[in-house]
């Protein structure tokens, strides 16, 4: 094994990922389990919304016509009618001065073309009475105001949200066509790491990049297959390897990725006869994350070190899962934000800086989640976003402006962006 490796730029290698990647094509799900899938249909209008006009307001319905003349010197009487609940109609003809009791989303009788609000009333015997006015269309959803049939609500590739939800469920869409979802394997490999529920022993740590990685996909809306950790042994873990190329789409590893004794995840590619796309990538951390391919399966070589992991999949499977759905924006949104703490460091490679973002007077700040170093874990927990140094800069200060990536958000973004 060449121990030599050529740095990539992560925006080449990102690149170069994205090029490879097989779409999966399509099923159908329930509506009640498309929350987080892709459309893979344009969502259409199945009636108008409003399917009827309706009333906006508890009141009551009268012609506008009868209430003209009204003010507070000449209060106008009407005379309730008819009581009209949400759920019912009437086709009941109103004379002069006569008025339905509405309520808010029942339909408009034909002979009604205002409402007025309990408030805007004074109470009678058999009705009410106005101090003003009314024009057609006061206190009324109109008919189709919103959208009409066959209008596009949704595009096709945007991920489904709760409001898809509803639109589907408004429009009678039991099921739904959305793009499938890759089967993800993850494996971390490492003859020091022990299961959370061991208890530690000398020099052996507990394996926390499995949860995370698990946790990261779960984020993208995708239940990861989650296989037993393996030891730093080649026959052991070659065998699972081969084993979960036919149980599943993508592996994610973690660990045994560098040029250690036991890193086994080159030989491991190279025995497999999979096309390493990249190995060496010019940023940190994560610059040894590796991504092969084997009959259009993706192997994403993640690095051992906890900060190293968690950026490997946010830079690289994110995006490549979620194009693997065929989402239209599969990036994590970049933004501009505000550096609150000094990095004095120089940055050869592009940086990625797990960091916290929060709001103070309408302005973004992100600073440093704490401890920065790629075998860092403790940082990952208070991060909400990633800060991006772009290569070849020297260090920032508090007060630069710098790109952050919004790594909790689900609403995506068309390119990487990262400078
Ligand atoms: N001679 C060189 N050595 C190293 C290089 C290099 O270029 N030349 N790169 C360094 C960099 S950068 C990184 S990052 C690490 C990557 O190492 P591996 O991906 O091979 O990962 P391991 O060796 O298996 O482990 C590294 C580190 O992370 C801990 N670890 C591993 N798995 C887990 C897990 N599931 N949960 C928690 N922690 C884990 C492991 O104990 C090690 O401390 O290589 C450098 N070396
Ligand atoms: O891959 Mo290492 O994380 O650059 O430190
Ligand atoms: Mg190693």
């Amino acid at each position: 094994m060449t121990l030599n490796r050529t740095p990539v730029h992560v925006n080449d290698a990102v690149a170069k990922l994205m090029e490879r990647v097989t779409e999966l094509g399509t099923e159908t799900v329930s509506y009640k389990e498309s929350y987080g899938r892709v459309l893979a249909k344009d969502l259409t209008a199945t009636s108008d919304v409003p399917l009827f006009t309706k009333s906006a307001m508890d009141g009551f319905a009268i012609h506008s016509q009868s209430s003209q003349g009204a003010s507070g010197d000449n209060r106008v009487p009407f005379k309730v009618v008819e009581e009209v609940p949400a759920g019912s109609s009437s086709d009941y003809v109103l004379k002069e001065n006569e008025a339905f009791r509405i309520m808010t989303g029942a339909e408009i009788p034909e002979s009604a073309d205002t409402v007025v609000m309990f408030e805007q009333t004074k109470e009678t015997e058999d009705g009410f009475t106005i101090r003003r006015a009314f024009t057609p269309g006061e206190n009324i959803a109109q008919k189709g105001e919103e959208c009409k049939v066959g209008d596009i609500i949704v595009e096709k590739g945007t991920v489904i949200n709760p409001g898809t939800v509803a639109t589907l469920a408004t429009f009678g869409y039991s099921e739904v066509e959305v793009f499938k979802q890759p089967a993800v394997g993850v494996l971390s490999t490492g003859t020091e790491l022990l299961e959370v529920e061991d208890e530690l022993e000398r020099g052996k740590i507990r394996n926390s990049n499995t949860p995370m990685v698990m946790s990261q996909l779960k984020r993208m809306g995708i239940e990861g297959k989650h296989y037993k950790l393996e030891t730093d042994d080649f026959d052991t873990l070659y065998t699972r390897i081969k084993a979960m190329l036919d149980e599943v789409d993508v592996i994610i590893t973690t660990g045994g990725v560098s040029v250690g004794d036991y890193d086994l995840l080159p030989k491991i590619y190279d025995e497999l006869g999979a096309e390493v796309l990249f190995n060496k990538v010019a940023m940190r951390p994560g610059s040894v994350t590796t991504v092969s391919i084997l009959n259009d399966k993706l192997l994403f070589g993640l690095s051992g070190n906890p900060s190293a992991c968690y950026s490997g999949f946010e830079l690289f499977a994110r995006p490549a899962l979620n194009l693997m759905q065929s989402a239209a924006l599969p990036f994590a949104p970049l933004i501009d934000a505000v550096l609150d703490e000094d990095h004095s460091k120089a940055n050869p490679f592009s940086r990625f800086i797990r960091a916290e973002l929060f709001f103070k007077e309408g302005k973004i700040y992100a600073r440093p989640s704490g401890f920065n170093k790629s075998n860092a874990v403790t940082s990952i927990a208070r991060s909400n976003g990633v800060i991006v140094l772009p290569g070849g800069t020297r260090g920032f200060v508090k007060g630069d402006a710098v790109k952050v990536m919004m790594t909790d958000v689900t609403t995506g973004a068309d390119n990487f962006g990262v400078e």
